[in-house]
Formats: C-alpha cells, sequence, structure tokens
C-alpha cells in the first residue's frame, strides 16, 4: 500500500490565533521503504504524521491511500483504509487497566480474531521488542520505553501495510533502540511495510533508506 500526501496545508486555529504548521509538503510512502522525516522543532513533523494517519484532516491538500483520497472519502472508506495503517505517537494511548498481553491483542480481538491466537500473537510481539518477561504487567506499572515499546508491538499487531512512527525511540536507551529499529526492519523486509519515523535522533534517521527535512511547513531536502 501507497500512502502520499500532496500539496498538504494546515493552519491550527485557538480563537484569534492562527499558526500555519503546513505550507504545501509532499510526501510519498512506498511499499518497503522506510522515510525518515527530521527537521527543526515546530517545523510541521508531527502535523504531517497526524495528517497521514488520517487522524487530523489538512486544511487543503490531499491524502492518497492506494488511489483514495482520505481527505474526501466517507467515514466508512476512510475507516477501513486507516485500519491498515499503523501509529505509534509520542503521547501513546494504551489502556492503563489492561495487561501488556491483552493492550497488544485489542486490536486483534476487535478484528474478530479468537483470544487465544490473539494473545498468541502478543506473546510473539512482545518478545520481539524485549518485552517477553512483561506480559502480565499494567501498563500503568511501566516506565516510559517499556510503554513506548508495547505501544510499537500494538501497532504492529494488525499487520499494517503501513508503520507511521513519532519519535519511537525517545525514550530508550542505545541498545534497546537499537533493538526496536532491528524490529522495524525486520517488518518491513519481510512484510513490505512502508515505515515513517519522524526524529530528532540520526541512530533511527541513519536506518532509515530515504531522509527527508522538513523546514517551516514543506519537505524541502532530501539527504
Ligand atoms: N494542536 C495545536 N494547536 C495549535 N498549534 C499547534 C498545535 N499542534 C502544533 N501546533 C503548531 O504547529 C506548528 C507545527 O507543529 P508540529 O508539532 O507539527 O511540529 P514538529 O516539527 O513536529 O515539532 P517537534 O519536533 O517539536 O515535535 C508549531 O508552530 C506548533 O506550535
Amino acid at each position: 500500500m501507497t500512502v502520499a500526501g500532496a500539496g498538504l496545508y494546515h493552519i491550527y486555529r485557538e480563537g484569534e490565533i492562527e499558526t500555519v504548521a503546513l505550507r504545501g509538503a509532499d510526501i510519498v510512502l512506498a511499499p518497503s521503504s522506510w522515510t525518515s522525516l527530521m527537521g527543526p522543532s515546530g517545523s510541521g513533523k508531527s502535523t504531517l504524521l497526524h495528517i497521514l494517519a488520517g487522524l487530523l484532516t489538512p486544511t487543503a491538500g490531499s491524502v492518497i491511500v492506494d488511489g483514495t483520497d482520505l481527505t474526501k472519502a466517507d467515514p466508512v472508506e476512510k475507516a477501513r483504509r486507516r485500519r491498515r495503517i499503523g501509529v505509534v505517537l509520542q503521547r501513546d494511548n494504551l489502556h492503563p487497566g489492561l495487561d501488556v498481553v491483552d493492550n497488544v491483542a485489542l486490536p486483534l480481538r476487535l478484528d474478530g480474531r479468537p483470544g487465544g491466537s490473539a494473545r498468541e500473537r502478543a506473546r510473539q510481539l512482545l518478545a520481539e521488542v524485549g518485552l517477553a518477561g512483561y506480559r502480565r504487567r499494567r501498563v500503568g506499572q511501566l516506565s516510559g520505553g517499556e510503554s513506548q515499546r508495547v505501544a510499537i508491538a500494538v501497532a504492529l499487531a494488525s499487520r499494517p501495510a503501513v508503520l507511521l512512527a513519532d519519535e519511537p525511540t525517545g525514550e530508550l536507551d542505545e541498545d534497546t533502540a537499537a533493538g526496536v529499529l532491528d524490529v522495524l526492519e525486520t517488518v518491513r523486509v519481510r512484510e513490505n511495510t512502508a515505515i515513517l519515523t519522524v526524529t530528532h535522533n540520526r541512530q533511527v534517521a541513519e536506518r532509515a533508506g530515504r531522509r527527508l527535512l522538513m523546514r517551516d511547513g514543506v519537505v524541502v531536502d532530501e539527504r
């Protein structure tokens, strides 16, 4: 699945105050590609990621998912496309009352997969992100870096065609970060997943085959 943003503009409005976050940003994420998006704070990276994920509607421009413009799609079509897109956000939305394995199994249960098989897949993913020993912990009892790895496992659970991750290793030490990046690379190669990582971290950026820079609301430079 290919996700592309074309001519994206976004203006945040809060009362009288307007902030132009995107001024005509373009990006294409092809199957099996790994793109990293860097750029100064406030340049619009998270806004672009939220728009590509379908979590935010752009003020103008299109988000094309396999030929369909998400910004014009009806809610059912939009929801169908969005199910193929996995997202890891800086502040993840895990369920604090559930244990780790049930958090990862939840999207699979919602897709109708039987409990035993959903939990088996969840256990596999938790082992891949280095959390095999944490399965029965409640997510409220995890460190920032551990929660971040659970969020990655949740995003990967439904085998997304596209994975969008905002600072996926932000709270991890170098070794753990390298392990998580290895997991992303394995998934990219094995499942042809298109990956976008938004990051300030060189270690993350260097894993990507393509490095884009964002400045002042546009994607300006490929390095
Ligand atoms: N919810 C919001 N309401 C109003 N303005 C916002 C909102 N979110 C972001 N902005 C503004 O939009 C601009 C782009 O923000 P964005 O978060 O996309 O940048 P970023 O490149 O991801 O920054 P960082 O690297 O600091 O995470 C900034 O000027 C920011 O202050």
